[in-house]
C-alpha cells in the first residue's frame, strides 16, 4: 500500500458554481512528517484537512495514497448515544481489538488525558474540553498512519495540551504523519518539518522558519546508542547542537520547552537510546551580560 498521501493539482469548491476555496494544490505527506498548516480565518485550512483525511473528495484533481487515517475535527459531534468509555470501547472493537482489549485501551486513553472521572458520562453531557479529550482519544486509539488535527488543542486544559504535544512527538517518531492546524504559533514551535500557509486558494511553503530555534533556556541530554547509529531525525531536527564526545555517546543541546519531545523520540526509537543524563544548561555569563 502506498502510505504517502499525495494531492495532485487538487481543487475544492462547495456546490457546482461555488467559488473555489482551494485550487491547483500539490502536496505530499510522507510517513513520519509533521506538517503545520496556517492561514487567516476562512482561507480553507479545514477544507484542506478534510481532503487529507479523505472525508471530502476534491472537486478537481486527484488524491492518491490510503494511509490509515484518524481525524480530530474542530467541533466534535457529541450527540452520540454512548458514554465516553462506551464510545471509545466501541471504536476500539471497530479497529479490531477484542472487547477486553478495547476497554483497556479506552481506559488508558481517558487516563492519559485526565478524563477518567468522565468515563461513564454520556457524550451529550460532556463539557467542551472533556468531549475534546474524547475526540483526541478516539483518534489516537485508531493507531493511525496519518493523524489530522484541526485545532485539536482548543478547549483542552494545560495538562491535556502538553499530553497531546507528547502524543504527536511519539507518533511522528514511530512513523505516523501528522498534519495540524492551530491558531497558537507556539504550538509545537520548531518541531514541524514543513509549514504551509493557505493563501488565495493555494499553498505557500514557508521556508527558513522551521529551523529557527526557539529561544529560552536549554537542556543538555546525553544519550548512548549502538556504535555508528544515527540519532533519530526528530531529535537532530530539534537540537540546536549535537556532538559525540566519545564513540556511541551523543550530547544534544535542545530548547528546554522541547526536551520532552526529544526524549520521547530517543526512547521510542528502535532500538531505544539509553539516556545517560539530562541537565539544565548553565547560561553563558557573557550572554547574560549582553542582555543587561
Ligand atoms: N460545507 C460548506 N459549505 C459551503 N461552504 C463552506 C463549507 N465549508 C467551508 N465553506 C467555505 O469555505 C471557505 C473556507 O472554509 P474553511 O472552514 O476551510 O476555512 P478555515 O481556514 O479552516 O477557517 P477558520 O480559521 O475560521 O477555521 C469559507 O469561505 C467557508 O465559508
Amino acid at each position: 500500500m502506498q502510505r504517502d498521501l499525495r494531492l495532485h493539482n487538487v481543487g475544492r469548491r462547495y456546490g457546482l458554481r461555488g467559488p473555489w476555496v482551494l485550487r491547483g494544490v500539490h502536496l505530499t505527506v510522507p510517513p513520519g512528517t509533521l506538517i503545520r498548516v496556517e492561514g487567516a480565518n476562512g482561507t480553507g485550512k479545514s477544507t484542506l484537512l478534510r481532503l487529507l483525511a479523505r472525508l471530502d473528495a476534491p472537486s478537481e484533481g486527484r488524491i492518491t495514497g490510503r494511509p490509515r487515517t484518524a481525524y480530530v475535527p474542530e467541533r466534535f459531534p457529541t450527540a452520540l448515544p454512548f458514554t465516553a468509555l462506551g464510545y471509545l470501547t466501541h471504536l476500539g472493537t471497530v479497529h479490531g481489538l477484542s472487547r477486553p482489549a478495547a476497554t483497556r485501551a479506552a481506559h488508558e486513553h481517558l487516563d492519559r488525558f485526565g478524563a477518567t472521572a468522565h468515563a461513564r458520562t454520556p457524550m451529550a453531557q460532556l463539557s467542551k474540553g472533556s468531549s475534546q479529550k474524547v475526540a483526541v482519544a478516539q483518534a489516537l486509539l485508531a493507531d493511525p498512519e496519518l493523524l489530522v488535527l484541526d485545532e485539536a488543542w482548543t478547549g483542552l486544559d494545560a495538562a491535556a495540551r502538553a499530553e497531546l504535544e507528547r502524543a504527536v512527538a511519539e507518533r511522528t517518531a514511530a512513523g505516523t504523519a501528522v498534519v495540524f492546524v492551530d491558531h497558537d504559533p507556539r504550538r509545537l514551535a520548531g518541531a514541524p518539518d514543513a509549514t504551509y500557509t493557505v493563501h488565495a486558494g493555494g499553498l505557500d511553503r514557508r521556508t527558513g522558519q522551521e529551523s529557527a530555534p526557539p529561544t529560552g533556556p536549554h537542556t543538555t541530554v546525553v544519550v548512548q546508542g549502538p556504535r555508528g547509529a544515527g540519532l533519530p531525525a526528530e531529535a537532530t531536527r530539534i537540537a540546536t547542537r549535537t556532538d559525540e564526545p566519545t564513540p556511541g555517546i551523543h550530547r544534544l543541546t535542545v530548547p528546554a520547552s522541547h526536551s520532552d519531545i526529544v526524549l520521547r523520540a530517543l526512547l521510542t526509537a528502535r532500538p531505544p537510546w539509553h539516556v545517560v543524563s539530562v541537565s539544565q544548561e548553565t547560561p553563558d555569563p557573557s550572554e547574560a551580560e549582553s542582555r543587561r
